[in-house]
């Protein structure tokens, strides 16, 4: 791919922008529409592969669905958990994205095998870097990816979108943004940690489902500049794009942008 456009030869899938009334309820939103994905692959085939994402509304959907009444009716033994991206900080470090979903869902998941969580390497002995982190990674992802296939297509991948537009920890202007192969070590990123280890565009586009989660009007310029395909280098989440789907999952202030464009 090239960072120009975010787009590749890849086809992909139809984009929909879907308008809640605010971030609770998008929250309960998509904790009931993830519910009912899972449900809906589950009648026909196992395992469904879900990537999760750190952020406010990401992490508060995690949440809507452990306390949410259909939650027993997954199997949940049929469930991976992936990442889009991680903080390179210790393991059970507060600001984990992988902590942070632990609290919110999977340690209310008791019939969850643990092995099908895939948590981000975090630094210790055997990994220094986050690019030992991230090459760790695209090992464990390269064990799921199906025969022949450059990557895991992941059946829903959650993003949450900063004000500046990023994606996963995918910056504006960063060397990240150009990183090969499925998985890249962050450095340098604006938004505390650095370091930090990120999917890439293409193991992003990869994923049958995106799923951009936003709210708040902080984050309506970034919406509209990723709607109008803006560069990904200024606006990553403009590179959001899943191969049969792409859903935009905001609150109205999120979607209400009032700068002109031309
Ligand atoms: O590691 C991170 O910093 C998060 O994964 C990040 O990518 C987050 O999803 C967005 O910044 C949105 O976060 P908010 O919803 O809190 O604005």
């Amino acid at each position: 791919m090239t960072a120009d456009t975010g787009t590749d030869a890849r086809a992909h899938g139809a984009r929909l922008v879907v308008v809640h009334p605010d971030a609770g309820v998008l929250a309960e939103a998509v904790a009931a529409r993830l519910l009912t994905r899972i449900l809906d692959i589950q009648s026909v085939r196992t395992p469904v592969h879900v990537v999760l994402t750190g952020g406010t509304v990401g992490i508060r959907s995690l949440a809507a669905v452990a306390a949410h009444p259909v939650r027993d009716a997954v199997d949940w033994t049929g469930v991976h958990f992936w990442w889009g991206d991680e903080r390179f900080l210790p393991t059970g470090d507060p600001e984990r994205n992988e902590t942070q979903a632990r609290e919110a869902l999977l340690d209310h998941l008791p019939t969850l095998p643990p092995q099908n969580v895939h948590a981000m390497p975090a630094p210790g002995d055997a990994v220094g870097t986050p690019e030992v982190s991230a090459a760790l990674y695209a090992d464990e992802l390269s064990r799921f990816t199906p025969d022949g296939g450059a990557h895991l297509p992941f059946d829903v991948l959650l993003l949450g979108m900063g004000p500046d537009g990023h994606v996963a920890s995918l910056f504006p202007e960063n060397a990240a943004l150009d990183a090969d192969g499925a998985t890249t070590g962050v450095h340098d990123s604006p938004k505390p940690p650095p370091e930090r280890v990120s999917l890439t565009f293409s193991a992003i586009q990869a994923a049958q489902e995106v799923w951009v989660v936003a709210a708040g009007a902080e984050k309506a310029p970034a919406v509209a500049s990723a709607l109008a395909g803006d560069p990904v280098t200024t606006t990553p989440a403009a590179g959001a794009l899943g191969t049969q789907r792409t859903l935009w999952l905001v609150d109205l202030a999120a979607s209400q942008h009032h700068a002109l464009r031309h």
